[in-house]
């Protein structure tokens, strides 16, 4: 029964009255070494799957993330699409040319890849190997399709979907963002549509509420904490 001090302090830790090496002695006196190995290895190294319309928030989720020291391997994919004002070769994307994606494909680099938007990206297969091998924790950020292609190529990834509140926010921040012309605005908006039917198609749904960065990035490292400690690990082969 803890001590009427310890409780006053809710739950200190009980502090041992002797030294570890003190309790070792008597515990070899009693002619008992007990076994020191871990009960357990440490978690594997997980794939994290953050998916979800274009304009919920994956990308500013994942700056956020790294802003704030979150340890994970947030994979860089390879994209035809053009540069955006700010956007960082490297380090948004691998911008390529259609040749150079071709010869990617061409050469099996790309552990999944798809048309996004008319655009190819596509995710390179030694990053995220190596990225593993190191023991880190990886994510993609990915697009609904590309989801539903790593669920057959890594049936033990963790699948979350990203979401505004309601189409009106995230048209509003499409919008706000003036990344897109008009047309292709529309054909975000419809694809969107479309993607929010296939959300049974995820384990995780996680809402990007308005203002409410850091809420999601704590909701996102909540998911990864309690699958690290799954009786079943998710352990990836790949
Ligand atoms: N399938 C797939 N989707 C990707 C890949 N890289 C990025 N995406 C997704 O492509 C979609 C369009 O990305 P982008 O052109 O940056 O537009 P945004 O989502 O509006 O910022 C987003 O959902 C990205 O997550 C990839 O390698 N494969
Ligand atoms: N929780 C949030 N509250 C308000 N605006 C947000 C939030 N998350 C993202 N945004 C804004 O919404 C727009 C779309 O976000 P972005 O990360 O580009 O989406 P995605 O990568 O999913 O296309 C950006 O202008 C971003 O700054």
């Amino acid at each position: 029964m803890p001590s009427k001090q310890s409780q006053q302090k809710g739950c200190a830790p009980v502090r041992r009255n002797m030294s570890k090496e003190h309790l070792l002695q008597e515990l070899e006196a009693l002619d008992f070494a007990p076994d020191r190995e871990p009960y357990l290895p440490p978690p594997s190294p997980l794939v994290i799957v953050i998916s979800g319309p274009s304009g919920v928030g994956k990308d500013a989720t994942i700056k956020r993330m790294q802003e704030l020291g979150v340890p994970f391997h947030f994979v860089v994919t390879a994209t035809t699409r053009p540069r955006r004002p700010g956007e960082v070769h490297g380090k948004d994307y691998f911008f390529v040319s259609l040749e150079e994606f071709a010869e990617m494909i061409e050469k099996g680099e790309l552990l999944e890849y798809a048309v996004v938007y008319g655009d190819y990206k596509g995710i390179p297969k030694q990053q995220v190997r190596e990225a593993l091998a190191s023991g880190k924790d990886v994510v993609l950020r990915i697009d609904v399709q590309g989801a539903a292609t790593i669920r057959k190529i890594i049936p033990n990834a963790i699948f979350i979907f990203l979401t505004a509140e309601s189409e009106e926010e995230l048209v509003l921040r499409l919008m706000e963002r003036k990344t897109e012309p008009p047309d292709k605005l529309k054909l975000r908006i419809a694809t969107a549509r479309q993607e929010m039917k296939r959300l049974d198609e995820f384990d995780y749904v996680v809402v990007n509420r308005d203002g409410a960065l850091d809420e999601t990035v704590h909701r996102i490292c909540a998911i990864v904490e309690a699958e690290k400690c799954r009786v079943r690990q998710r352990v990836i082969e790949l």
